[in-house]
C-alpha cells in the first residue's frame, strides 16, 4: 500500500498542449519518468517528476477494494481497505453505508451493513470455533508539533503478547508494534482554572481512580467550555490506548519496519496518521476494574473540529490460527448525530460509529460541518492556537479576530484537511442536514437535480438524486459518479462530493448558474456575438479534449448537457452514458509496433456497438448500429456548432439533416448562414462528416477554435483547415463518398428531407426505451 504522504499532495495536472501552440514556441515536453512516453496534453507532476496518468496511478494511487479503480476523492476506510463512497455498499442488501451507519467488514473484504451482518454473519461466526477476537481499527491523526521530539510522549515497543492474541490483521510472524505508554496533554488554558485542566496520568496511578478523574475533569472542562462558548468536548473521548497495535503510519504498513523506524516516523515534523488495531475484549474494555496492563489511559486531547481523520472500523474475521472463542460483548455506544461520536464496540456485532470516512478535503477551511473528531497529542508551544482547535465549529466560523496568527491557522487547517489516501481534490461527503434544499432545477431520465445551499458556508450546489431505483438507474447513476469524480477541468462540471441520505447515494456538483447552452441559444432576447458563440464552441472543445485525453467517450454530448456559467464559460456535464475506454499500455505498445504510430492517441477503435444518447446529436455510425469510437462525440459537437450558428433546436425539423443522418449543409447554409463567418460553418461541416476518421480530434479542434476566435475578433487569417467554402467542401466530400448521382439522391429537397426526418424519428422511436433524450439499446 503506498504511503499516504506520497499521494496526499494533489498532482499538478497541467495542460501544456495549449500553451505550446498558442505561443507558437517549440517547447520540448519531456516524457513520462517511468515509461518515457511523450506526454501529450495532460500529465501529472510530483516532486518535479512528470508522469503519464497510467504510471502516476500505478505508482501513487490507491485502488478501491471494490471496483479496483483509483481513489481520487472521498475515501471510506474499512480496516486495511479503501473504498469509493459509492462502492461502500452492503454486499447483501446493496444499501450504501454512510455517515454514522453501522457496518462490519468480515474476512477483510466482505462488507455488510449492521442489519445484514447480524442476520447473515452472526450465526456463522458463532458456530465457528475459529472466530477471532473482536477488534477495531482506528485511524488517528497527530498534527505537527513545533517540537517533533515531543511526540516521544507516545512510547512504542514490540508486542510480547502470546501469538494467540496476534490474530490479526497483519497475519505476520513478527511481533506487533504497540503503544506502551502515552501521556495525555491538555492545553493549559488561561480561561480554565488550573484544577480543571485535564490531568496527566501516569501508568502507576490506580486505574479506577484515573478513569474517574478523567471523566470528571473532562465533564468539567466541557461544562466550562460550553459556558464560555469555546469548548464542545465529550467526556468519553476517543484516545489512543496502551496496547493499541500500530498497523500503518501515514498509510504505509509497519509490517516490515522496526520499532526504531516507526518511532522515527512518529517523531517526524509533519502530520502523522497512524492506524491502530485495538483489542476489544472485555478485559481491555472494562478498564477501571482491571489491572494496569488493561487500563485505558487517555493519551490525547481530543478536539472537535470541522475536519477529521479519525476512522474506526470493526472488523471480524477468521484467524489463521485457532483462538479461544471470544467472551461476551461489551458495548460502549456512541451518540449518534452528536458532534463527537464514539465507536460502538462490541464483540462480534457491528458497531455504530461516526467518523468512518477519512476524506476531509478542506472540511475545516471551507467550514464544512462534517462533525469529526481529531486527536492531538504532545505539548504545543503555542497553546493559544491549540485552544482554537477546541472551539466549536460555530465559534470557528465567527468573524471575531482570531488570536491565532494566520500562518499557524493555515497550517492547522492544512493539517486537518489532509485526506487519508486521497488526492487533495476538494471532494467531500455531505450530510443531509448540511444542505438546505432549494428549487428543483430539472428532471432527467433517472433522477432530478435540486439546487441546495450549504448551511454553513453558503455555497450553492446541486444535488443529483435518483427517483428511479431499478438496476439500470442505479448503474447509470453510479457510473456518472464514478466518471465525474475522476475529472477536474474548468470546462467540465465540477464534482464536489456525495451525500448519503436514506441509504441512498446522491451526487453533489457545482451549481452552474447560467442555464443550459440550449436555453441560451433559443432565447433570442439574448444577444450573442459571433465571438461569444465561437468562445462557447471553444470551451466545449476544451472540455471534450480533456475527456478524450482521459479516455472517456461522452456519448451524450448535446446542447442540453452543456451549462453556461455566469462568466459565460461553458462546462460539459452529464456523464451517465459516458464510456471509459481502457487503454492498456501493453496494447498501446503493440499498436505502436504494428503501425509504426506513436501509440499515444486513438482509442481502441471500432469496438463499441451500444446505441446510447440522443438521436438528434447521435453520430450516423451509431444510429446505423455500426461500431464506433470517440469520434461520435465530434459529430455531436458538429451538431452543437450548427445550433450555435443557427440558434435553432437540433430537431431535424429545424436543423436540416440528410437521409444518411449527416448534416444537409446546403440547406443549412441557405437557411441560417447569411451572416455567419464562413470558418465557423466550416468547423461544423468538418465535425459532422459522415466518415468518422475525417472528423478532427478535439485536441486539434481546440487550436482551430482559438484561431477562429482570433479570426472573428481581430480579423487574423483563419486556419487553413477552415478556409474556403463550406458548401464546396461538403459537396466534394459527398461526391467522394457516394458519387455525384447518389449524392443528389441522398439529400434531395423537401420530400426526401421528410424521409430523413422520419428515419431519424423512427430511429429514435426504436432506440429510446423510455422518455425523451436518452436512448439505449
Ligand atoms: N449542476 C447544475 N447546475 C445547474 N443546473 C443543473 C445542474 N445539473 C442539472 N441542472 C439542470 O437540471 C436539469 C436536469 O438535470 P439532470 O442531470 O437530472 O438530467 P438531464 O441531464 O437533463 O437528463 P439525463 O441525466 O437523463 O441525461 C438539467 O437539464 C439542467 O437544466
Amino acid at each position: 500500500m503506498p504511503g499516504s504522504s506520497e499521494i496526499e499532495d494533489s498532482p499538478a495536472t497541467v495542460e501544456v498542449g495549449k500553451d505550446k501552440r498558442s505561443l507558437g514556441a517549440d517547447i520540448h515536453m519531456p516524457g513520462c519518468t517511468v515509461c518515457q512516453r511523450c506526454l501529450n496534453n495532460w500529465y501529472f507532476e510530483k516532486d518535479g517528476q512528470l508522469y503519464c496518468r497510467h504510471d502516476y496511478w500505478s505508482k501513487f494511487g490507491t485502488a478501491c477494494n471494490s471496483c479496483s479503480q483509483l481513489i481520487t476523492g472521498p475515501v471510506m476506510v474499512a480496516g486495511e481497505h479503501r473504498y469509493h463512497p459509492e462502492c461502500f455498499q452492503c454486499q447483501k442488501c446493496l444499501s450504501y453505508i454512510g455517515d454514522g451507519d453501522t457496518y462490519a467488514l468480515v474476512e477483510r473484504s466482505k462488507l455488510f451493513c449492521g442489519r445484514c451482518y447480524k442476520e447473515v454473519t452472526r450465526p456463522l461466526l458463532t458456530a465457528s470455533p475459529h472466530r477471532r477476537k473482536p477488534h477495531c481499527i482506528q485511524l488517528v491523526e497527530i498534527p505537527p508539533t513545533p517540537d517533533a521530539s515531543k511526540r516521544g510522549a507516545v512510547h512504542i515497543a514490540a508486542d510480547q503478547s502470546p501469538v494467540s492474541y496476534r490474530h490479526s490483521y497483519n497475519d505476520r510472524a513478527q511481533p506487533f508494534i504497540t503503544i506502551t505508554e502515552a501521556l495525555e496533554h491538555v492545553l493549559p488554558r488561561p480561561d480554565i482554572p488550573h484544577e480543571h485542566q485535564r490531568p496527566v496520568f501516569t501508568k502507576s496511578e490506580a486505574p479506577r481512580a484515573r478513569q474517574k478523574r478523567a471523566t470528571r475533569t473532562a465533564r468539567e472542562i466541557t461544562t466550562l467550555g460550553k459556558d464560555s462558548g469555546e469548548l464542545d468536548l465529550s467526556p468519553d473521548l476517543e484516545s489512543l490506548k496502551i496496547g493499541d497495535r500500530i498497523l500503518e503510519v501515514n498509510g504505509s504498513t509497519v509490517k516490515d519496519k522496526t520499532v526504531e523506524e516507526v518511532d522515527a516516523l512518529l517523531k517526524s515534523k509533519s502530520t502523522v496518521q497512524i492506524t491502530v488495531e485495538r483489542d476489544l475484549s472485555p478485559l481491555r474494555i472494562n478498564t477501571e476494574a482491571d489491572s494496569n496492563a488493561t487500563t485505558v489511559i487517555p493519551t490525547t486531547t481530543l478536539t472537535t473540529t470541522t475536519a477529521a481523520t479519525t476512522t474506526t472500523t470493526l472488523t471480524s474475521s477468521t484467524p489463521p490460527t485457532p483462538s479461544t472463542p471470544s467472551t461476551p460483548s461489551s458495548i460502549s455506544e456512541g451518540s449518534v448525530g452528536s458532534e463527537v461520536e464514539q465507536s460502538l464496540v462490541i464483540n462480534d456485532t457491528p458497531v455504530r460509529l461516526r467518523p468512518k470516512q477519512s476524506l476531509r478535503a478542506r472540511g475545516a477551511s471551507t467550514g464544512s460541518s462534517i462533525p469529526d473528531t481529531k486527536l492531538h497529542f504532545g505539548p504545543f508551544a503555542n497553546t493559544k492556537s491549540q485552544a482554537l482547535c477546541l472551539h466549536s465549529p460555530s465559534r470557528r466560523r465567527s468573524k471575531s479576530p482570531s488570536p491565532v496568527p494566520p500562518s499557524r491557522q493555515k497550517s492547522m487547517d492544512l493539517g486537518r484537511s489532509a485526506s487519508f489516501h486521497t488526492h487533495s481534490q476538494d471532494h467531500r461527503v455531505f450530510r443531509a442536514s448540511d444542505l438546505i434544499p432549494g428549487e428543483v432545477l430539472g428532471q432527467g431520465f433517472f433522477g432530478q437535480a435540486i439546487k441546495v445551499t450549504h448551511r454553513v458556508t453558503g455555497e450553492v450546489m446541486v444535488i443529483k438524486e435518483l427517483f428511479r431505483f431499478d438496476e439500470e438507474a442505479q448503474k447509470s447513476f453510479l457510473h456518472e459518479v464514478s466518471v465525474l469524480r475522476k475529472l477536474e477541468n474548468p470546462y467540465v462540471l465540477k464534482f464536489l462530493g456525495v451525500l448519503y441520505r436514506d441509504k441512498k447515494l446522491n451526487m453533489v456538483t457545482e451549481y452552474v448558474d447560467g442555464g443550459t447552452l440550449s436555453d441560451i441559444l433559443l432565447n433570442h432576447s439574448i444577444d450573442l456575438s459571433w465571438v461569444q458563440r465561437a468562445k462557447f464552441v471553444k470551451d466545449i472543445s476544451m472540455g471534450m479534449s480533456y475527456l478524450h485525453s482521459m479516455n472517456i467517450i461522452h456519448r451524450d454530448l448535446n446542447s442540453r448537457n452543456c451549462f453556461i456559467r455566469k462568466d459565460q464559460t461553458v462546462v460539459v456535464a452529464d456523464f451517465g452514458l459516458a464510456k471509459i475506454v481502457p487503454r492498456h499500455p501493453e496494447l498501446m505498445r503493440v499498436e505502436k509496433e504494428k503501425n509504426g504510430r506513436s501509440g499515444k492517441k486513438r482509442f481502441q477503435r471500432k469496438k463499441r456497438h451500444t446505441v446510447v444518447g440522443n438521436p438528434y446529436w447521435m453520430a450516423p455510425e451509431m444510429l446505423n448500429g455500426a461500431s464506433y469510437d470517440e469520434k461520435v462525440d465530434v459529430f455531436s459537437y458538429g451538431i452543437i456548432v450548427c445550433e450555435v450558428i443557427a440558434r435553432v433546436s437540433a430537431d431535424p425539423d429545424d436543423l436540416p439533416r440528410c437521409v444518411d443522418f449527416g448534416l444537409n449543409v446546403e440547406l443549412f447554409h441557405k437557411k441560417f448562414c447569411q451572416n455567419c463567418p464562413e470558418p465557423l460553418l466550416m468547423l461544423a461541416v468538418l465535425c459532422s462528416q459522415l466518415e468518422p476518421n475525417k472528423r478532427p480530434s478535439f485536441e486539434s479542434l481546440n487550436h482551430l477554435c482559438e484561431a477562429l476566435i482570433l479570426h472573428i475578433e481581430h480579423g487574423m487569417s483563419a486556419p487553413h483547415e477552415l478556409q474556403g467554402s463550406a458548401v464546396e467542401f461538403y459537396r466534394r466530400a459527398k461526391d467522394e463518398l457516394y458519387g455525384t448521382h447518389d449524392r443528389k439522391r441522398s439529400e434531395s429537397p423537401t420530400p426526401k428531407r421528410r424521409t430523413s426526418l422520419n428515419t431519424i424519428e423512427e430511429r429514435k422511436a426504436r432506440v429510446v426505451s423510455e422518455g425523451e433524450g436518452c436512448a439505449k439499446t
